[in-house]
């Protein structure tokens, strides 16, 4: 079993690659604090020169302003620092950011591509493009916004302490009085928003849902006259979100004014404390009005900070929920590949089924002791109800899945001490459901062998019965496939599958009908199509329509997971079991 991946694991295996830059960024984060921090001192001290200035001036009429400029001109070169460390900041997070959620994104995907099809079968598309779309977009939003802004304001707020306490101990204990409270108040105002922003995001993820479903779902909602209902439907999901989007607000809008209201209580406390330290004369008026000024700055240079890392919690819990989610995709075990398989240059002799057992969850067996050989050029046909195991087996043959027990043997050896690339190479499949792919015709044909030229593309559309349809389309084979250009209908869509696998010419064949929405003439099409393709090849087909398989070399008929006839199509109706049923009920219904 291998280790899971931690959430500190993620940020840093996808982070460690700019050391350099994170440290670079940390120095300048600390540098430009540290540089405000100064500032705030130079505004007192500019205060305590401008209030002596004043006093001697009008005491005598005229007085040295030269202090008072001095300081001046440091505190503008201290905030051009600053600008230009903040610049620096940003510049290099920004390319952090872009680069490593590039990565993260690219990495992702080829995780995908090794990954298991159970997978793929167990999760919803939905589901694992979100982790694309938000998982990755709030982890890049926090690199982006929040970590700058975390690490900014921890040493903004490490910065004003020191300060604080290196000026007037006694003035610093006051200005910390209020932050317990504080804290206090921005957790549980945080804790409520929190609570209610989750409960946002699922009822938005309901709601979601909903639309979708009733998106596709649109003909039947039509055809059975369910608009009203639909729109009740929405109406009460929708009325959820705007119910737990307006709690969500109102405690989120309540943590900035309510610290900025702690934080205005406690100048006034400061200056309050700092007045009675110059009418006790403990310092003098000058220097107590710069006193004054610089708490009340280092006040609110100390509360800003602790609102807005209260703040930023959400957003960092959101990326924290990111890494979480995309290492779920990482833990994933890859395509299993046995140590020492090799490569097959084709099939020569045989694939055969030897005693296979396989379930998909260790609690529901599916096949059971199947044994099935077809010799090199044989075509199998599978045929049996719904759920019997027919697909199971094409998932076997071609390792989507492993056998649990016995052994699937191509040329007489175990297909999994052959490697998975070379043993796909030589299998083409038609799945009963066609897939399109975003580009053209033409790269929908040569997807699989690119390098393939006009004509052999050409005469696999041939072959494939589709030929002439595609060249009365107003752009042949340069016609676009996509979701909004879906001109084709399924059988079409199989017939171009069909091409796709002519091309590649590969020894073995698995053929899954397509059952629905075919009209007469595209069936009789695909049939003949199927014909071409199988000629001479070793074959697995899934007929739903009996008539595809007449000339098959022999019919195994599968019943829960069972093979319980097999012979020709004659033989089979001469047993008048299963099967024989199965025509004559096919045959009286068409
Ligand atoms: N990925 C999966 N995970 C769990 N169970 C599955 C999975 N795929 C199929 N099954 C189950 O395995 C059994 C056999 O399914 P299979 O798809 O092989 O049947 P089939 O004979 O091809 O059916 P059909 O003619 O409807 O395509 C069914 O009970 C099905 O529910």
């Amino acid at each position: 079993m291998k280790q899971k991946n931690s959430i500190p694991g993620f940020f840093w295996n996808h982070l460690k690659a700019y050391k350099v830059h994170l440290l670079v960024i940390t120095i300048a984060i600390i540098f430009s604090t540290w540089c405000q921090v100064k500032t705030t001192d130079f505004i007192g001290q500019a205060t305590t020169e401008l209030a002596k200035y004043a006093g001697q001036y009008f005491m005598v009429g005229s007085a040295d302003k030269s202090p008072f400029l001095d300081v001046l001109t440091k505190l503008v070169s201290l905030y051009a620092l600053v600008w230009i460390a903040t610049f620096v900041q940003n510049f290099l997070m920004a390319g952090v950011t872009g680069h490593s959620t590039n990565n993260m994104r690219t990495s992702l995907f080829k995780k995908l591509e090794r990954m298991t099809i159970r997978y793929f079968d167990t999760h919803q598309d939905g589901e694992i493009l979100s982790r694309f779309t938000s998982d990755l977009d709030n982890i890049s939003n926090t690199l982006n916004q929040a970590l700058i802004q975390v690490l900014t304001n921890i040493s903004m707020m490490i910065g004003v302490l020191m300060m604080m306490f290196s000026k007037h101990a006694q003035m610093t204990w006051v200005t910390l009085g209020m932050a317990p409270i504080a804290i206090l108040v921005a957790f549980t105002i945080i804790r409520q928003a929190r609570k209610n922003v989750d409960i946002q995001q699922d009822s938005v993820g309901e709601l979601n849902a909903y639309i979708d479903e009733r998106i596709s779902g649109q003909k039947v909602i039509i055809t059975n006259g369910l608009e009203e209902e639909t729109i009740a439907g929405f109406d009460v999901l929708n009325d959820q979100v705007k119910k737990a989007t307006y709690k969500g607000q109102v405690y989120s809008g309540l943590l900035f004014p309510t610290m900025q209201g702690l934080s205005v209580l406690n100048s006034a406390i400061v200056i309050f404390f700092g007045s009675m330290l110059v009418l006790n004369g403990s310092m003098d008026r000058a220097e107590g009005l710069g006193l004054i000024i610089t708490f009340i700055i280092y006040s609110q240079q100390f509360y800003m900070p602790l609102t807005q890392i209260s703040s930023q919690f959400n957003m960092m819990q959101l990326a924290f929920t990111g890494a979480r989610r995309l290492n779920e995709i990482y833990d994933q075990e890859d395509e299993f590949e046995r140590e020492n398989v090799t490569d097959i240059d084709g099939l020569h002799e045989s694939i055969e089924l030897k005693h296979v057992d396989f379930a998909y969850t260790p609690e529901k067996p599916i096949l059971k002791d199947v044994n099935i050989k077809a010799n090199k050029g044989q075509m199998v046909a599978l045929v049996g109800p719904t759920g019997s195991g027919k697909t199971t087996v094409m998932n076997l043959l071609n390792r989507f899945y492993n056998v649990d027990n016995g052994e699937i043997l191509l040329d007489g050896k175990d297909i999994r001490d052959i490697s998975l690339h070379s043993l796909r190479d030589q299998i083409g499949i038609v799945l009963q459901e066609s897939v399109l792919f975003g580009g053209t015709i033409r790269d929908n044909i040569v997807f699989g062998k690119p390098e393939a030229t006009d004509e052999e593309m050409i005469d696999a559309a041939k072959q494939a019965n589709i030929h002439d349809f595609i060249m009365s389309l107003e752009d042949g084979y340069d016609t676009k496939v996509s979701d909004e250009n879906n001109i084709f209908s399924v059988g079409q869509k199989q017939l171009i599958s069909i091409a796709r696998t002519i091309i590649t010419n590969p020894d073995l064949l698995i053929l899954d009908e397509a059952t629905s929405n075919v009209d007469t003439v595209t069936e009789s099409r695909i049939q003949k199509a199927m014909e071409n393709i199988i000629a001479g090849r070793t074959s697995f087909v899934i007929a739903h329509r009996l008539k595809t398989i007449l000339n098959a070399d022999f019919i195994v008929v599968l019943k829960d997971g069972q093979i319980i006839e097999e012979g020709t199509h004659e033989e089979l109706l001469e047993q008048k079991g299963f099967y024989a049923e199965l025509y004559q009920n096919q045959f009286v219904f068409e």
